[in-house]
């Protein structure tokens, strides 16, 4: 790399270094056109991508290896290790090499397709045949396999369609004889069902409502530059945009669990990069926009393709990138177990949602919005793509903003400014930052000395009295380290009925020292009522969780998305406890996800018809 750069000429490198955003494209242009008539680069390019020189991380003795490990395990009926060695040896095998005269890919997949067929998981293994049969369309074994568990499907066309394949592909007069006899029963019970076949689902499909993209405009403001306001009025809960990544990058700690073209989790079939190694896609759906070549013509044209290289004709120089989150559901006992998180929601189980940064993307269009530290829009993602709705009814020439991270109710102002500031290097001119508003006044400040004025203390010469005396509070040291422990301990899930009494001892000193709507004293509820789930509490679970959700309505508008996450928590706890007040929480809960989600809500909170299974059963 060090020699490439070398051979770069210093004018290019000046030019590229001294761009401005007007000029980064085409100086980036003549870059990339200098690298590609380096011999030196061109080799580099070559050596990655070559698989007899390991690397791009293929090597054929570890995926035999790893192969014959898999078939052990499957004799021994060790299922779980028989498929993470055939997977795992997948993404080692390169595409050309043979295994006893056959492709080893493929044969890898039709061992991983015999394995999903025995423990019962039809669509992966019929999935797993077609991978084969696309690299080896002869192959009988494949053909046979696919046969038989689209008759398992109910689906007996196929199935007799690939039986008559796997007839005329295979070579010994023994297993002509087996597939007829096999093709006899299908045929026979075909004649006995009527049932049809409605295909496969594949992870990656999305659908999109009505978009409402027609109806924004540009508009630009002294204090925020280039901006997007509304051209008509727009109901709440409106699509008004939705838009492809221009680049998009998996965060290092889902490599191996999520999908690196749509970033969903990767389902028990994944197939791997067939270059090199890293990358794992849900299905040829993904892999092969994402750049991957399919099998069919992978021989073809392997060894003999140069680089790719994009169009650098659009710049980038006005986007940022943003992080691509998912919702995810965690049961407060154990890690999550699919059986259990959809059967039994309400044996004595507690749940709660959070949200999990999977990727950066860059969004080009999107990186016009504004922000506001009240926004009147949210932006969510399936798979890639990113959604914007409206939270709430926008009148004609209203601008759209969204919140860039910190929210009215999350953080006080001056926290908000300075978040903004060390983050985005931008001073906030939002409304929520230049009105007053009661959040901020309440959501950091004391409670008065006096036990019956309601009223707020800031800070000022009275509010520094009072921060003083809290400081000296006998227990004030004692207290903040006590709700560290109780965090500590609902982390570790150990937890003592000594750091219960404590924390609801320190629970105690907030409320009579800090402001009854303090967010301290929300997150403190919060997690007593976390810790009593654990031992079992459920009723004092309940009341702390929804004195938690009362500060939380105050802080923020009491349909805010917040609030939503903390009734899930609410409505799985009164589930297990049969409170028929369930049936509330989980409607509350789903007025507010439909109004940031849409009818996208089934998609991005699946828990949410678990619940409401269990709730209206
Ligand atoms: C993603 S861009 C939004 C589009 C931008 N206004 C433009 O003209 O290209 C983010 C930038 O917009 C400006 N901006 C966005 N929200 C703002 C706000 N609430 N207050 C002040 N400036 C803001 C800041 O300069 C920030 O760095």
């Amino acid at each position: 790399m060090e020699k490439i750069k070398c051979a770069v000429p210093e004018s290019i490198k000046r030019m590229v270094g001294e761009s401005s955003d007007d000029d980064l494209a085409s100086t980036s242009s003549t870059l990339l056109h200098c690298l590609l008539n380096l011999p030196q680069f061109q080799r580099m390019i070559d050596d990655l991508a070559d698989p007899n020189n390991g690397l791009c991380g293929k090597n054929k003795d570890g995926a035999l290896e790893l192969k014959q490990k898999g078939n052990r395990s499957y004799l021994t009926a060790d299922y779980n290790s028989a498929l993470a060695s055939y997977s795992q040896a997948l993404r080692l095998a390169p595409m050309d090499a043979l295994d006893m005269e056959k492709n080893l890919v493929a044969t890898l997949y039709l061992n991983r397709a015999s394995l999903f067929h025995k423990i019962g998981f039809l669509t992966e293994s019929v999935r797993d045949c077609k991978r084969a049969l696309q690299i080896s369309p002869t192959y009988a074994k494949a053909w046979y396999r696919r046969g038989k568990v689209n008759a398992d499907l109910g689906n007996y066309k196929d199935a007799v369609n690939d039986l008559d394949n796997a007839k005329s592909f295979e070579l010994s007069l023994d297993g002509k004889r087996q597939i007829e006899t096999e093709l006899n029963i299908i045929i026979d019970r075909q004649k006995h069902t009527s049932r049809t076949w409605v295909g496969e689902n594949e992870n990656c499909s999305g659908h999109f409502d009505e978009l409402q993209q027609s109806k924004l405009s540009r508009v630009t403001t002294p204090d925020k530059g280039r901006g997007m306001a509304s051209q008509c009025d727009i109901p709440q809960a409106s699509l008004v945009h939705k838009e492809e990544p221009y680049a998009l990058i998996i965060l290092k700690s889902c490599r191996e669990t999520h999908c690196h073209y749509c970033l969903n989790q990767l389902p028990a079939d994944p197939v791997p990069c067939t270059a090199c190694t890293i990358p794992l896609y849900c299905s040829e759906h993904c892999q092969l926009p994402a750049g991957g070549e399919a099998f069919s013509n992978f021989q073809d044209k392997f060894g003999t393709e140069g680089s790719h290289s994009r169009s650098h004709e659009e710049h980038i120089a006005e986007v940022n990138a943003m992080a691509i989150v998912r919702i995810k559901s965690s049961d407060v006992h154990d890690p999550p177990d699919q059986s259990r998180k959809h059967n039994s929601i309400g044996d004595a189980l507690t749940s709660s949602v959070e949200q999990v940064a999977v990727g950066q993307a860059i969004y080009k269009a999107a990186s016009l919005f504004n922000h506001s530290c009240l926004p009147n829009i949210h932006a969510y993602f399936l798979s890639r793509s990113l959604f914007i709705r409206t939270t709430e009814y926008v009148s004609t020439g209203c601008p759209l903003e969204l919140s860039y991270g910190p929210q009215v109710g999350q953080l006080d102002c001056k926290d908000r400014l300075k978040y903004l500031e060390d983050k985005y290097s931008f001073q906030c001119q939002c409304h929520g930052c230049s009105q007053l508003n009661l959040s901020d006044l309440v959501l950091s400040a004391f409670c008065c000395v006096n036990p019956n004025c309601a009223g707020i203390v800031l800070k000022s010469p009275i509010s520094n009295g009072e921060i003083h005396k809290f400081k000296n509070f006998p227990r004030a040291p004692a207290e903040q380290n006590l709700d560290t422990h109780l965090q500590e301990a609902i982390v570790s899930k150990d937890i003592s009925g000594t750091t219960l009494l404590d924390a609801s001892r320190a629970l105690g000193i907030l409320r009579s020292t800090l402001h009854a709507y303090n967010k301290s004293i929300a997150e403190a509820e919060d997690n007593l009522a976390q810790a009593l789930c654990f031992v079992r509490d459920l009723q004092s679970a309940r009341e702390h969780c929804k004195a938690s959700i009362k500060i939380l309505e105050t802080l923020y508008d009491p349909d805010h998305i917040v609030i939503g996450y903390e009734l899930v928590k609410l409505a799985s706890i009164q589930l297990s406890l049969d409170d028929p007040a369930a049936v509330d929480s989980i409607n509350h809960l789903g007025v507010i996800f439909e109004r940031y989600f849409g009818p996208h809500v089934d998609s991005i909170v699946p828990y949410l018809r678990c619940l409401k299974s269990v709730a209206f059963q």
